[in-house]
């Protein structure tokens, strides 16, 4: 195990305390990111937006989800496999859905979607768009993948609490173009 994982299984950890503590007395901060996130989706509708389906204490992009679906196409992630990049299957708000990888809701009928912008789950984020996932790897292979071929918008969705400062980056790290919080919309 190199440093930088040991470092990061440790930010991780503190990651969930902070998030878990923001989550439980924070009604009001969700609804305040939620709408800046519609805020910052406005000009790409019609455009390909991924969201997620929340889970323990993410914030909940549904709310956002459900408006850009008024305009245009929303999808959510599929694992496809272990240490492969995303799928992005599309999503309605009356979606079937099955139970996929690690327990996440996924469209029952997978119908598979290349996303403009990809509204990105996170455990803790910096001030220079660097993230924490749960290790997994899995956004940052996509953005990868993505960024390769074409030109994909991350935006963080994460509550201003997640805020940690000297993350442990890897070269492989995928940074953020933008994180959106309850207080702010910071641009990279
Ligand atoms: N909502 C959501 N969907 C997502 C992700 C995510 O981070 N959030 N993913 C991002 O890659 C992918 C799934 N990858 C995952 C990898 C690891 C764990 C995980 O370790 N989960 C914890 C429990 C988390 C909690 O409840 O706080 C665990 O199993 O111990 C979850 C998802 C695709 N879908
Ligand atoms: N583009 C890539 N190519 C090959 N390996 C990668 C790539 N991106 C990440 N990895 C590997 O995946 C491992 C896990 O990555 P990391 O700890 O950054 O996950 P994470 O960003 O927290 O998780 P997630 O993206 O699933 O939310 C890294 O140690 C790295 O070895």
């Amino acid at each position: 195990m190199s440093i930088e994982i040991d470092l990061k299984a440790i930010a991780r950890k503190k990651a969930r305390r902070l998030r878990a503590r923001a989550h439980s007395d924070g009604v009001v901060a969700a609804h305040s990111a939620s709408r800046l996130l519609m805020g910052f989706l406005k000009p790409y509708e019609g455009r390909v937006i991924a969201g997620y389906m929340p889970i323990g204490s993410e914030i909940d992009p549904i709310p956002a989800m459900t408006r850009m679906s008024l305009t245009g196409p929303v999808a959510v992630p599929v694992v496809v496999e272990e240490n492969q990049p995303l799928r992005f299957d599309r999503w309605r708000p009356n979606s079937k859905f099955s139970e996929g990888a690690y327990g996440i809701p996924v469209p029952a009928v997978s119908e598979p979607l290349v996303p403009d912008v990809i509204i990105v789950p996170v455990l803790a984020f910096d001030r220079l768009g660097h993230r924490l996932g749960y290790g997994g790897g899995y956004y940052d292979r996509t953005l990868a993948q993505l960024r390769a071929e074409r030109d994909v918008f991350a935006v963080g969705l994460a509550y201003a609490e997640q805020e940690l400062g000297g993350l442990p980056i890897e070269p492989t790290d995928a940074s953020l173009d933008a994180i959106v919080t309850q207080s702010e919309v910071l641009f990279f």
